[in-house]
């Protein structure tokens, strides 16, 4: 491997594979930057820092770089959990509503390949996505949302067993759909933390993520491990949300914790991220999600926490330019 070799593999690990033409002639290095989706903060970072990878080799001396945004893609937002049942799928789904509700131009993905949730939550079961070029359109679900799930694509009730590339393959056409003007996708991550997951991340680099965690130890204890995946990818955390924190009442509407009260919240400040919010264990959103009308659709008290949550996570998007 020559110095030059190892200069390319450095600028495309740097790059995150956002770079192509890369040359050098009579001490120029040039080379095409992807910058889609990234923020104004991330380029300038990422372009500092290849200019510095590529002042190590003494015969450059001068570097171009041509940005361009031709495969700009949706920005993704990851919503994760260091394991099952902890209401991912209704966070995801009401978030996405929410903020469609906001204005933002938004798809769902039901990355939740082994236990496809979204039709089910969307009112979209039985659909079947159109596709032009082996590439799928998205089915409108509950609010409007634009949505694909592997739901659609198998029978209902079919145990999905794939191996890790199939189902890495067969993520990345949900992601990689006509997603027409859709701005902002989010995605609704396997539970978790192991390969589906980490190719998923390293493959599509989601902008952000969404962690969601019960109130428990055990479940904050699996959710920081979620953290530690992205984290470690360089996927930046929007927040934390507490789901199922403290029971509402359905006669009187008090709130009780039969789990303890602010874990997720104090977990979130001792880790330095953000928490986007609480949404209590409530009848009325597990109903209506079972129907097919997730909470948010709707204004009203159960819509209340997650258009708060959607309201932090549209911050996040404007903060990022
Ligand atoms: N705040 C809540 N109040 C009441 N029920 C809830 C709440 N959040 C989720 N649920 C219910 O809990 C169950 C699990 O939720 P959900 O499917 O969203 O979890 P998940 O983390 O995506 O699970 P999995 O990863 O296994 O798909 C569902 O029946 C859902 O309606």
């Amino acid at each position: 491997m020559t110095e030059f070799d190892m200069l390319s593999a450095r600028i495309t690990s740097l790059s995150q594979g956002r770079t192509s033409a890369l040359r050098l002639r009579d001490g120029v290095l040039s080379m095409v930057l992807d910058i889609g989706s990234l923020s104004a903060g991330e380029r300038r970072e990422m372009t500092g820092a290849i200019e510095a990878a590529a002042r190590t080799l003494p015969e450059i001396t001068a570097v171009r770089i041509a940005e361009t945004m031709e495969k700009r893609g949706c920005t993704i937002i990851a919503v994760a959990s260091g394991k099952g049942g902890v209401g991912k799928s209704t966070v995801s789904a009401n978030l996405a509503i929410a903020l469609a509700r906001m204005g933002v131009k938004v798809g769902l993905v039901d990355a939740d390949i082994y236990g496809p949730s979204q039709p089910r939550l969307l009112a979209s079961e039985g659909q079947k996505p159109l596709a032009e070029d082996s590439k799928m359109f998205p089915i409108i679900g509950a609010g409007g949302v634009p949505m694909l799930s592997m739901g659609h694509l198998v029978e209902p009730g079919k145990a999905i067993a794939w191996r890790g590339p199939m189902a890495g393959n067969a993520l990345s056409q949900l992601v990689d759909a006509h997603w027409g003007d859709a701005e902002v996708l989010i995605v609704d991550m396997p539970p978790g933390t192991g390969d589906i997951q980490l190719s998923m991340i390293q493959k599509h680099k989601p902008a952000g993520a969404v962690i969601v965690s019960t109130p428990q130890d055990l479940a904050l204890m699996d959710a920081t491990r979620a953290i530690s995946l992205f984290e470690q990818a360089g996927v930046p955390m929007i927040g934390l949300v507490e789901n199922m924190a403290g029971y509402a009442c359905p006669h009187c509407g008090e709130v009780s914790d039969p789990f303890g009260a602010g874990g997720a919240e104090s977990a979130a400040r001792t880790m330095g991220m953000p928490f986007l919010g609480r949404i209590p264990l409530s009848i009325g959103i597990r109903l209506a999600s079972d129907a097919g009308t997730p909470p948010a659709t709707a204004d009203g008290a159960e819509a209340e926490p997650f258009t708060a949550i959607a309201a932090r996570v549209k911050d996040w998007l404007a903060a990022r330019g």
